[in-house]
C-alpha cells in the first residue's frame, strides 16, 4: 500500500496545465487567468457627476438656501455619454447627468432636488434658461474622480485568478475585451458495472440506480471545470475500448468509477492494465483504498489524457474524487482552491482502520465546544461505509482521521476537509 500522498505525489507530477489562449470576455467565466490584468485605462476615466443636477462652481451658491436660492444661467446640457465640454463661468451652471463629464469651471454638482426644477423626464426633459439653487454643495460634492478607483498600470487582477463575473467586470471596465486565459478543462465522466440502472428506470433483482454517474457529474462542475457525460457501461470489454476510444481527443482528463478491486468481471482493470499506461495500486486510505490513474494516448498530435480510475463504491467516488482529482483538476486548470481543511472536534467517538487515512463524513454541530471549535460527528452509524451513498447527502464535511489512530474520543481533535 502506499500513502494517499505518495500516490497524490505521483499524480500532480504527471500533470501540466493546459496551454494557454486568448479568449472574449465572454468565454473567460470560470477559466484561469494566465496573465496578469494590469488596467489600461483609469476608472473612473474622467471626473463624473454622481447625481442627475447641475455643475457648478460652489463658491457661487455658497450662501444659496431655500429661502434665499441663488440664480445662475444655465449654459449648456451634458447628459451621459455626451461629449460636449460647456465652461462653467461664473454665474453660470451646466445641466449634467449621472456619469457624464463634469465640465470644465465647475467643482461640484447640485441634485436637481436642491433646484427649482422638476426631476425626471417628461416636464423635466426641457432645458431650463435659468436655475435656482436651494443648497450650496461644498467644492468636490457629488463629483467622483477620475482615478479613484484605479489608475493606468495598476495590477487589477493576478495571473492564476479564477475569473468570476466580477472579476471579468473588472477587466472589461480597465479596458480588456479579451483575457488570456487556460481554458477550463472538459472532463468525462464514466460508470461502469453491469448492475447499473439509468436512475429512475425500474429495477430487476440485482440491480442498481447508476448514482455515480450523476455523482461524478456533479462533482466535476463543483471543481468549477466542464462534464461530459460518457455514459455507463456493463462489464464488457469492448463496451469500454468502444467509449474510451471515442472519448480520448474529445476530453482533457476521464473519470472513471469501478471495476478497479479484485474481481473477476473488474472491466477497467481488465482493458487498461495490460496497456500498461495505467498504474494501479492500493492507496492507504479508507474508503477509496483501490486506485487506477494513468496517460492514456490521444489519436493524432492530442496531448495524452489522464484518466481517473476510481473504486466504484459511491462514498468512495466522493472521498477520491476530493483528495485526489480535484487537487488534479486543479493542476490542469492552472489553479483554483483547494479544499478548505479546518479544526474540528469529535462530539463522540469512533472507530478507524489502523494503516489507513480514514474519511469519515460528518455533520456539524450547531453549537461550538467552549473554545470555539466546530464539533462534528459521523453524519450516519454506519461511518464511513462506502456504499452509504443516500446518507452521504446528509454530510457536512470529511473528517480525516490519520492512519496511525485507531480510533476517536469524544474530545479529540480532528480535521474536516469542507465539502458544501
Ligand atoms: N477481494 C477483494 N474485494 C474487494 C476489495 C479487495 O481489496 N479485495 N476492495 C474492496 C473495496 S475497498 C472497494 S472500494 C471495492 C471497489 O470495487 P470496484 O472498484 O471494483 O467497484 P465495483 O466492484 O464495480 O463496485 C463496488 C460497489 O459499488 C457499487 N457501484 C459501482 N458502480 C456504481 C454506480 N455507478 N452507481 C452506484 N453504485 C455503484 C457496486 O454495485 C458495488 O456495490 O471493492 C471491494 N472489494
Ligand atoms: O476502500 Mo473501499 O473504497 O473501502 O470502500
Amino acid at each position: 500500500m502506499i500513502t494517499v500522498e505518495q500516490h497524490l505525489a505521483h499524480v500532480l507530477g504527471a500533470l501540466a496545465p493546459l496551454p494557454a489562449r486568448t479568449v472574449p470576455l465572454a468565454d473567460a467565466y470560470g477559466c484561469v487567468l494566465a496573465e496578469d490584468v494590469v488596467a489600461r485605462l483609469a476608472v473612473p476615466p474622467f471626473d463624473n457627476s454622481a447625481m442627475d443636477g447641475y455643475a457648478v462652481r460652489s463658491d457661487d451658491v455658497a450662501a444659496a438656501s431655500a429661502e434665499q436660492p441663488v440664480r445662475l444661467r444655465v449654459v449648456g446640457d451634458v447628459p451621459a455619454g455626451s461629449t460636449a465640454r460647456p465652461v462653467v463661468e461664473p454665474g453660470a451652471a451646466v445641466r449634467i447627468m449621472t456619469g457624464a463629464p463634469v465640465p470644465p469651471g465647475a467643482d461640484a454638482v447640485v441634485p436637481v432636488e436642491d433646484t427649482d426644477q422638476p426631476p425626471g423626464p417628461g416636464a423635466g426633459k426641457a432645458l431650463p434658461a435659468v436655475v435656482l439653487i436651494a443648497r450650496g454643495p461644498a467644492a468636490g460634492r457629488h463629483v467622483r474622480h477620475a482615478q479613484e478607483d484605479v489608475a493606468p498600470g495598476d495590477l487589477v487582477l493576478a495571473g492564476g485568478t479564477v475569473l468570476g463575473a466580477r472579476h471579468l467586470s473588472a477587466a472589461a471596465s480597465v479596458g480588456y475585451g479579451s483575457l488570456r486565459v487556460r481554458p477550463r478543462p472538459r472532463v468525462g465522466v464514466l460508470a461502469t458495472g453491469a448492475e447499473l440502472v439509468a436512475p429512475g428506470e425500474p429495477l430487476r433483482h440485482g440491480q442498481i440506480p447508476d448514482s455515480n454517474s450523476t455523482l461524478m457529474h456533479g462533482l466535476v462542475q463543483e471543481s468549477g471545470v466542464e462534464a461530459v457525460d460518457l455514459g455507463a457501461v456493463d462489464d464488457t470489454p469492448d463496451a469500454l475500448r468502444r467509449v474510451l476510444d471515442q472519448a480520448l481527443g474529445r476530453v482533457d482528463a476521464i473519470v472513471t468509477s469501478g471495476g478497479v478491486s479484485a474481481g473477476a468481471y473488474d472491466v477497467i482493470k481488465e482493458v487498461l492494465e495490460p496497456l500498461g499506461a495505467v498504474r494501479f495500486v492500493k492507496v492507504a486510505m479508507q474508503p477509496g483504498k483501490p486506485q487506477g490513474f494513468g496517460l492514456l494516448e490521444a489519436p493524432g498530435a492530442a496531448p495524452a489524457v489522464p484518466l481517473f480510475a476510481l473504486p466504484g463504491n459511491p462514498v468512495s467516488v466522493f472521498v477520491s474524487f476530493h483528495v485526489l482529482v480535484r487537487p488534479a483538476l486543479a493542476k490542469i486548470r492552472g489553479g483554483g482552491s483547494a479544499v478548505p481543511l479546518r479544526d474540528a472536534v469529535a462530539a463522540v467517538g469512533w472507530t478507524s482502520p489502523p494503516g489507513r487515512q480514514q474519511y469519515v463524513p460528518v455533520v456539524l454541530d450547531a453549537e461550538p465546544d467552549a473554545s470555539g471549535r466546530v464539533r462534528v460527528r459521523p453524519a450516519t452509524s454506519g461511518g464511513s461505509g462506502s456504499h452509504l451513498v443516500a446518507s452521504l447527502a446528509l454530510a457536512d464535511a470529511l473528517a480525516v482521521v490519520e492512519p496511525q489512530t485507531d480510533r476517536v474520543d469524544a474530545g479529540d481533535a480532528v480535521r474536516v476537509m469542507m465539502i458544501s
